[in-house]
């Protein structure tokens, strides 16, 4: 029997214990799976408190001794800065040389391949506090797509959870379904267009939340709300909103207090500040997505801190 094939009849006969220390002594002698198991179990904190760094280890043992399934993980943690320093380099270079035998690799680079890095001239809507930018094109249609048909299949109600009872209730103000690209789901595309988005908003790629999409149906809103947190230590300054696409009625951004009504069309960005100079929410930047009439309405949210920010990382 193969590890693998023992590590799973003793999971299935509930000796989780067995199977971690099964798993532990293969990897010492270099099993590319159970390095792989282990170092899965170790970043979701599955069973074991959760060490990025000890699976950051565990995926590069096995990657170089030629593990795919450990490699594509690798890309994702260079990508994203998880257990190392962040380089979009290193990722693009693992998933590069995987693309000849991996069909989801060869996608990612494709589509990096096929796209210039687009020459933008932004809008300024508004030159004073929320400083509102419109970057019109600042995606790619194949981009809107590429992330709009990932997200697809793994868009969830939004939630929030009871504090006392830990209960799932229908969030309050947000009633559209959503998913964020975390350190695991961050393929190139996505990587580069947040990178894209440091760039443009003269912030840190570090300084992202996950990209974060939400599809709207018809009747679905965001009441207005402010993006910036009630007393937090790293603030979220900034955020851009990507439109994916413009095939529906309603659903326009608003700033209320603003007066603003934005109809963008699909690849469009529109940045602000949530917070002045002083690093006091704007009231200004209160702002919502109006209900979807007829359509789906498809964005993704970077909401940028003022400082690294890992959703994996708490302060
Ligand atoms: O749907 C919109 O237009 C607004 C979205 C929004 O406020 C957000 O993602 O923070
Ligand atoms: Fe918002």
């Amino acid at each position: 029997m193969s590890v693998e094939q023992q590590v799973r009849s003793l999971l299935s006969n509930g000796d989780q214990k067995g199977a971690v220390l099964l798993a532990e002594e293969a990897a010492i002698k270099n099993d590319t799976w159970a390095c792989f198991c282990l170092a899965e179990w170790k970043i979701a904190g599955q069973g074991m408190p959760r060490d990025i760094d000890a699976a950051f280890e565990l995926y590069r043992r096995a990657a170089s001794l030629g593990h795919l399934p450990s490699n594509l993980r690798l890309a994702r943690l260079y990508a994203t800065g998880t257990g190392t320093k962040n380089s979009f380099e290193r990722a693009h270079e693992i998933v590069s040389s995987f693309a000849p035998q991996d069909k989801f690799s060869a996608a990612e680079i494709a589509l990096l391949s096929g796209e210039l890095e687009a020459d933008l001239s932004p809008d300024v809507i508004r030159a004073t506090g929320p400083n509102i930018t419109k970057f019109s094109g600042f995606l790619s249609i194949a981009e809107c797509e590429w992330i709009r048909s990932l997200a697809a299949g793994l868009v969830q109600p939004s939630f929030v959870e009871d504090p006392q009872t830990g209960e799932r209730i229908p969030h309050p103000i947000r009633t559209s379904h959503g998913m964020s690209f975390g350190p695991l789901q961050e393929n190139l595309p996505v990587n580069r267009i947040n990178r894209r988005i440091a760039k443009w908003s003269e912030t840190d790629y570090s300084w992202g939340e996950p990209l974060h999409v939400l599809r709207y149906l018809p009747g679905q809103q965001y009441r207005p709300h402010f993006d910036a947190l009630p007393a937090v230590t790293n603030q979220r300054i900034k955020t851009a909103i990507v439109f994916l696409n413009d095939d529906f009625k309603g659903g326009e951004t608003t700033f209320p207090e603003l007066d603003l009504k934005l109809r963008m069309k699909s690849g469009d960005m529109l940045l602000f500040d949530n917070v002045g100079s002083d690093g006091r929410r704007l009231d200004l930047s209160k702002h919502a997505g109006l209900p979807v009439i007829a359509g789906e309405k498809w964005i993704a949210t970077r909401w940028i801190r003022e400082e690294p920010y890992h959703p994996w990382i708490r302060d």
